[in-house]
């Protein structure tokens, strides 16, 4: 007999997409100096180039580089130095074959240059005068207008997380604030009666919220804001209230413990008791996060988590991240690696099965070598870098096999 009707782990991230892509939260402007790991919510299009104009990367003298062609030790180029170009101000000067103008490093290239011979492979003979003993080729040491940004590309993508160097190319364009998404607002809610915060005296039977603070930094690593984090005993009306409180303030409730079927788990009927689709999912074939639960209340999304630190962890990471990121766009590069089983696994057939590892690097090569325990201890999760997924019609991996690991 089972109380929970399963779906995979696919037909949850369909019901979420479906349910919950449109949950707004809307962008806000930020001054790029406070938009570091935001989700852009814009795409950036250059309206100059970078740089506006071409500029020597080394200090040395602008040249044709036809000039310098066949010159060598024995037989150098002489060229007439007719000038200096100054930093930070326009070239207005031009050469013709045959001349030479020094130019410091990200100075702008005068006209008619095609290249910089670097001030080391030059002998000024006098003031008028430089000998070249080596040949250049054409664009050499010169970084040409629009190198780095041209203008009307698009230079960053709308679900973006930004990186310091996204706000140096920023910077670059003159750019002073972006548009972000706003942070999805959490609710975190920890229930039990056996749950109690870290200031509160250990007594028998009762165990410390290990999931409220998991989860509270899992949501700040995702960009995310924190409203709140409670515990509430396994008590209906408080639980609903404190739901209630939530689904007001915030974007997505999470409420881990209480997921169940037993009778001191309220969480699906207090999902249940709101304005709104009420409960969506109740068990889905992953281990460990069985008992999961996932619903809508007042256009909210609620997550049940499960109470065991681990199924808790591994559900927010399949679920609530892949929601925060169809939300949002958000790409945020790799979060994984390839590598090779170390040893056989078997797992539950009929469930996608997230087996944690730790990488180790034997010989050259990188091996996903298995950490077993129970969903209960979260030191099964801080012992391991990751985990690999093991699909739900296949029995096992194998001693070997090449494997995706999701780092944690
Ligand atoms: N009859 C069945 N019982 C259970 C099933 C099942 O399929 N049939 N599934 C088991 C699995 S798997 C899990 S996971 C748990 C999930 O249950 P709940 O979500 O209702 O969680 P609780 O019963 O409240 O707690 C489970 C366990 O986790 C501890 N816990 C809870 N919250 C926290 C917290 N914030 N920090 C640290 N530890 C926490 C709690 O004390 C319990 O030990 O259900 C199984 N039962
Ligand atoms: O699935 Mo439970 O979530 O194994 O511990």
């Amino acid at each position: 007999m089972d109380f929970f009707n399963v779906v995979s782990v696919d037909e949850v991230k369909k019901i979420l997409k479906e349910n919950f892509n449109n949950l707004c939260i809307g962008l806000e402007e930020v001054s790029i100096l406070d938009c570091l790991d935001r989700i852009l919510g814009e795409d950036i299009i250059s309206d100059i180039n970078v740089p506006e104009f071409s500029r020597s990367t080394v200090d040395g003298y602008a040249i044709k580089s036809s000039d310098s062609h066949g010159c060598s030790d024995s037989l150098p180029s002489f060229l007439n130095l007719i000038g200096e170009v100054n930093m930070g101000e326009s070239a207005d000067i031009k050469i013709k074959s045959g001349q030479a103008i020094y130019v410091p490093t990200g100075g702008m290239i005068p006209d008619g240059a095609d290249s910089v011979v670097m001030i080391e492979h030059v002998e000024k003979l006098d003031d008028t005068t430089i000998a070249i003993h080596r040949p250049l080729s054409y664009g050499e040491n010169i970084v040409y207008k629009g190198d780095d940004i041209k203008k009307g590309e698009i230079i960053l993508k709308k679900g973006k997380k930004i990186t310091p160097q996204d706000i140096g190319v920023l910077a670059s364009l003159g750019v002073k604030t972006v548009n972000v998404y706003k942070k999805i607002k959490f609710y975190i809610i920890s229930t039990g009666d056996e749950i109690i915060d870290l200031d509160e005296k250990l007594k028998l039977g009762k165990i410390r919220d290990i999931n409220g603070y998991a989860l509270y930094s899992l949501i700040k690593k995702l960009g995310g804001e924190i409203v709140n984090r409670v515990i509430v005993k396994d008590d209906y009306k408080l639980l609903r209230e404190e739901v209630d409180k939530a689904l007001n303030i915030s974007n997505i409730v999470l409420i881990s413990g209480g997921s169940s079927v037993g009778t001191r788990d309220f969480t699906y009927d207090v999902i249940n008791s709101f304005d709104g689709k009420g409960v969506l999912v109740h068990g889905v074939s992953i281990k460990p996060g069985k008992p999961t639960l996932i619903g809508e209340g007042k256009g909210k999304v609620i997550f049940g988590l499960p109470g065991h630190p681990v199924s808790s962890i591994i559900v927010f990471k399949t679920f609530v991240e892949y929601l925060v990121k169809e939300i949002t766009g958000m790409k945020d590069g790799i979060n994984k690696t390839k590598a090779i089983m170390y040893c056989n696994v078997h797992s539950s057939p009929g469930k996608e099965t997230y087996q944690m590892v730790n990488l180790n690097e034997i010989d050259g090569k990188l091996y996903a070598v298995p950490n077993f325990g129970k969903s209960g201890l979260i030191t099964l999760l801080s012992k391991s870098c990751g985990y690999v997924i093991i699909k739900s019609e296949e029995e096992g991996l194998y001693k070997g096999q090449e494997v995706d690991v999701y780092f944690i």
